[in-house]
């Protein structure tokens, strides 16, 4: 195990892991009371999902709240991806015994978990960029050995589409986290100052328009994805949430959405953890 030196980095609002983990659910409770999102669970409807409502969401994020503590303790002692995997199965293992065995959060365990753990493994060691920086200095090369599933929806679509997918987005740090959605937050703010629901939705829908996400690619093939990121990106371009009856806009790409059983979940994870880097980083 490498020796970290003890300093504190001004870098970090959040230090304590305690307080890392109660900021992770913080974010996924965030993202499901975000309306509209298209084809996603939010607090007014279930959109495309027929196994899960707003209700069971914000159970999985409150049983996942130790979860990520754990991640943010072990990232901070510089654990290894294996005892981060071992932490990140036993949350999986929870959410599913919690929710009656519906997958609520499995990309997001893995993206949050990460972003805990690095958050943690901040406060331990000098690091003055991102989390998502950290994970794919500390983490990227084993979470990149380490062999794709093959029988869970992202290996098939891994094998069919080759795209890369939550794996491939954390060995790389982050980038959707960092260029595509917190820039969006930012403009969402500006388009709809005092709305920050707005501002959640903009994000949502710079992902969907830029986002290889391999939940609407094993719903909906290439041409669900291609379907998904045309609307996200007429939305935006109409003037995204700085249009007067943007809610009215969102509301139809997410009906379309719905109509064609289209649900872009790993969206959904990446902008609970754009919202916890936005809490946690300084
Ligand atoms: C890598 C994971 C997500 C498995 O993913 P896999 O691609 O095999 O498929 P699966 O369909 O189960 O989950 C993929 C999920 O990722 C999310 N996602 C989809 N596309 C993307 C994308 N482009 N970017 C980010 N997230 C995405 C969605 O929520 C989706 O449901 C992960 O569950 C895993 O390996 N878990 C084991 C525990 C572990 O290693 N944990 C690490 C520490 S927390
Ligand atoms: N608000 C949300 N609504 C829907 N999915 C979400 C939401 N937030 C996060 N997700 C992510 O979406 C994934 C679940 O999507 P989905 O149910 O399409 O996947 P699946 O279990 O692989 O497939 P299916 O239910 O189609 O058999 C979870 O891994 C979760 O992390």
């Amino acid at each position: 195990m490498t020796s970290l030196p003890q300093t504190r980095t001004p870098y970090m609002r959040a230090t304590d892991p305690r307080w890392i983990g109660c900021l992770a659910t913080r974010a996924l409770v965030l993202e499901v009371e975000t309306w509209p999102k298209p084809g996603l669970v939010s607090h007014i409807d279930t959109g495309a999902h027929r196994d899960m409502d707003a209700d069971l969401l914000r159970l999985s994020a409150r049983t996942l709240e130790p979860f990520f503590v754990a991640l943010a303790q072990a990232g901070a002692a510089d654990a290894g991806m294996d005892r981060l995997r071992q932490i990140g199965l036993a949350a999986e293992r929870a959410m599913r015994q919690a929710t009656g065995g519906v997958n609520t959060h499995r990309g997001a365990i893995f993206g949050l978990g990460l972003l805990s753990a690095a958050a943690g493994l901040a406060t331990a060691r000098p690091w003055q960029g991102s989390l998502g920086a950290l994970i794919a200095q500390r983490w990227g090369v084993e979470i990149t050995a380490t062999p794709q599933e093959t029988d869970s929806h992202g290996g098939v679509v891994a094998r069919r589409y080759r795209v890369g997918g939550a794996r491939e987005e954390a060995a790389a740090g982050m980038p959707c986290v960092y260029d595509v959605a917190r820039p969006a937050l930012a403009e969402g703010r500006r388009l709809a100052p005092q709305d920050e629901e707005a501002a959640r939705v903009h994000a949502c829908m710079a992902l969907i328009a830029a986002v290889d996400d391999s939940n609407l690619l094993y719903r909906g093939g290439a041409e669900g994805l291609a379907f998904a990121r045309d609307a996200a990106h007429g939305f935006l371009r109409g003037g995204g949430v700085g249009h007067p009856r943007w809610r009215w806009q969102a509301k139809a790409v997410h009906q379309d959405f719905v109509a064609r059983n289209l649900s872009p979940g790993g969206c959904a994870d990446l902008l609970a953890m754009a919202l916890f880097t936005e809490m946690v980083e300084a």
